[in-house]
């Protein structure tokens, strides 16, 4: 099946500009950052190729929200050094949907997006992430995951060459999350974008990502590609064999 066979009637419908295209790859150098004398990233190195789909797990405090920041250029109290080169087209989505409440979803999506055709986008994007019909719903009226939706979606609306998302599921139930995994994937084939997800869920990590790296105490400490195709099945011997090394990258004992 090919990547493509993937996507729902609906994402499919969608057609990106041109723009949408990758084509600058993510390519960091020795990069260090520090809060104070507590080092964070120390020395990390990374190319990530136009459309890849690359997951960042690691255990809490090692760095891999600081890493995902760098990217993004969010970060203004932290010292360091290296460089960085990302595509200037970028959205970052958060484990909460940052929503604004007194801006209907539609709003919400299209928020400082300055083309002729916002509106028609946006109504676009919403029906891509299955909310057609919600645009003047007000966030309050939105469940967790739906209201995530409509985080992806203004993420999406754009178009970016690169996302960065820092947990976005985190806080969804389990059944939210296999779906909204189902549509993430679908989305992505459409609209492919570079992606960096971080997560602590070692299997989201292998459900979805080309890549998954591990990183310890702010180094790289495993680079891994994926290359079972999709859908994966966690129940497969090969999905058991990846989770299990993964976990065992984390420091995990796995017993059988
Ligand atoms: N603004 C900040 N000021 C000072 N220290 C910080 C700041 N941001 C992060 N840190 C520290 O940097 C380290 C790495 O944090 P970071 O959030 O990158 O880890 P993480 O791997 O994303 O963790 P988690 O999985 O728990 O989100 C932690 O020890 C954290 O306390």
């Amino acid at each position: 099946m090919t990547r493509h066979a993937h996507a729902n009637d609906q994402a499919a419908a969608y057609q990106p500009p041109a723009t949408a295209a990758a084509d600058r790859p993510v390519r960091v150098r020795n990069l260090v950052r520090a809060f104070g004398d507590k080092r964070v990233l120390d020395i990390v190195s990374l190319d990530i190729a136009p459309g890849e789909f690359v997951a960042l797990i690691g255990k809490s405090g090692s760095g891999k929200s600081t890493f995902l920041r760098a990217l993004a250029d969010l970060d203004d109290d932290v010292q360091g050094s290296g460089s960085i080169q990302v595509p200037e087209n970028r959205a970052v989505l958060f484990q909460d949907s940052r929503l604004l409440p007194w801006e209907n979803a539609l709003n919400n999506v299209t928020l400082g997006l300055r083309a002729t055709d916002a509106g028609q986008r946006g109504r676009r994007v919403l029906n891509d992430v299955g909310l057609a019909g919600r645009e003047h719903a007000w966030p309050n009226a939105l469940s967790g995951g739906e209201q995530q939706r409509v985080a992806l979606a203004r993420s999406l609306v754009r178009s970016p060459q690169l996302l960065l998302a820092d947990e976005p599921f985190g806080a969804l139930d389990a059944l939210t999350r296999i779906k909204i995994h189902d549509l993430m994937f679908k989305l992505v084939e459409v609209h492919r974008p570079t992606v960096l997800l971080v997560t602590h869920d070692v299997d989201e990590a292998l459900v979805l990502a080309d890549r998954v790296l591990v990183m310890d105490q702010g180094r790289l400490i495993v680079d891994k590609r994926i290359s079972s195709p999709h859908p994966r099945h966690k129940s497969s011997d090969t999905f058991d064999t990846l989770r299990n090394e993964l976990l065992a990258a984390l420091g995990v004992a796995v017993s059988v």
